[in-house]
């Protein structure tokens, strides 16, 4: 029996992850679930998982359900709480389905802790890289990646030594707005911004995939994840989200995973891993997918995606306020408060006025992060 705990059980990963622990009862048990506010889903899943821990992110939230949990089930919430749910779980995996560079503590005391990490919170990777990957080597400690074009990649790599790589690449879908110019930008709304053309997803990772930040982001996490230098990271535009990514070896084979896009399939591979289980997701028919389409990557057009190459190469505290400055900025344009255009904007506006300090701590880590996201809501 594999034990888990969710950090963030209610939102478009932490569902979808309980859907792939709900197909195998016999195997996986729920030690613990973490939310935010939406506390009628979570009861409905803490009926359903009967988790030993459930956190909430207030202490007014947890007061609203305290009286509705079995007798077994333990209330936590805050910061503390998710480190709780995790860390302080019998969980053998936590997976981290936060969104945002605040799921970062507890991904760290989950380490700490010993945990396997089903790492769906990229945020954390891109703020503190250097510590997170310090720490699990340190304590042996896997980092399983969830997102989809990085399990690709583990994939790829299973038994392949890393010195035959050429370079990688990562697939990108192009967004809501892959068919605009960037004139046509100006006016868009929030509504069609969150209308992803292939995934179904939370709202904050749709708007960073229609600015082209997630890949941004993306390129940084493989970085980390993967210990590569940014020369060897390449982005493809590919509309379909078919191939999830791909290597290039130096014997000139290109290694690919390919699948529906489906994220029970990554979050389950990172369950299950090294074994691969029968799983819910429909399979991929080639014959009907006929034309699979790839075009270079349009760095003019997408001017976020070169800001996360220019951060990542600069290293330190650069990519800390990338991300904090990315979060206020798509937080602004959710709230209607800015547009479209404002976010990248605001982004740049934020990394001009900030010099990198190098191999930060985490103290200063949460001071970059505190000042980008003040620089930003004021700007
Ligand atoms: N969705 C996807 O397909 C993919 C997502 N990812 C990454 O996975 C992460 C999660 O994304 P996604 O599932 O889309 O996001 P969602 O917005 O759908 O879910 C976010 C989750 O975090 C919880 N949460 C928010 N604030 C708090 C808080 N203060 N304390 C505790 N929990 C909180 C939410 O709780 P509540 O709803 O109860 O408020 C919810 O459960 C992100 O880092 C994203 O980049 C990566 C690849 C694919
Ligand atoms: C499902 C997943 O992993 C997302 O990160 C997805 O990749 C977003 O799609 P694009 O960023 O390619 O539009
Ligand atoms: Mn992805």
């Amino acid at each position: 029996m594999k034990k888990i705990s969710v950090l963030g059980s209610t939102g478009s990963i932490g569902t979808q992850t309980l859907d792939v622990v709900a197909s195998y009862p016999e195997h996986f048990q729920i030690e613990g679930l973490a939310a935010g506010n939406n506390i009628e889903l979570l009861l409905r899943q803490v009926q359903e998982f009967k988790p030993k821990k459930v956190s909430v992110s207030t202490q007014e939230l947890a007061d609203r359900i305290a009286n509705d949990l079995p007798a077994g089930t333990k209330l936590y919430y805050g910061s503390e709480g998710m480190i709780e749910v995790g860390a302080g779980s019998e969980a053998d995996t936590v997976v981290t389905a936060v969104v945002g560079s605040m799921g970062l503590p507890s991904t760290l005391a989950a380490i700490d802790a010993g945990k396997s990490i089903g790492l769906a919170n990229k945020e954390t990777l891109v703020t503190a890289g250097h510590l997170v990957t310090a720490r699990a080597r340190e304590k042996g400690v896997s980092l399983l990646p969830i997102d989809s074009e990085h399990s690709a990649i583990f994939q790829c790599l299973n038994g392949e030594r890393m010195e035959d790589i050429d370079f990688i690449t990562l697939t990108a879908s192009g967004g809501s707005f892959r068919h605009l110019s960037r004139d046509e930008l100006k006016n868009v709304t929030v509504e069609d911004a969150l209308k992803h053309p292939n995934w179904s997803m939370g709202s904050k990772i749709t708007i960073d995939s229609a600015t082209m930040v997630n890949k941004g982001l993306e390129v940084i996490e493989a970085h980390w994840l993967f210990g590569l230098p940014y020369d060897s990271i390449k982005v493809l535009l590919h509309p379909e989200s078919i191939v999830h990514s791909f290597v290039q070896f130096r014997d000139s084979s290109i290694m690919a995973q390919l699948g529906n896009p489906d994220m029970r399939v990554p979050i389950q591979y990172a369950l299950t891993y090294p074994e691969r289980w029968h799983s819910a997701s429909p399979q991929l028919s080639l014959a009907e997918a006929g034309k699979l389409h790839f075009k270079e990557m349009d760095f003019e057009r997408f001017p976020c995606l070169k800001l996360a190459y220019e951060c990542g190469r600069i290293g330190g505290t650069a990519t800390t306020v990338f991300n904090a400055a990315n979060e206020v900025a798509v937080s602004r344009f959710l709230n209607r408060g800015i547009a479209f255009l404002d976010i990248e904007r605001i982004i740049e506006a934020v990394l001009d006025q900030h010099e990198s300090i190098a191999e930060p701590s985490l103290e200063t880590i949460a001071h970059s992060d505190a000042w980008a996201r003040k620089v930003a809501a004021e700007i």
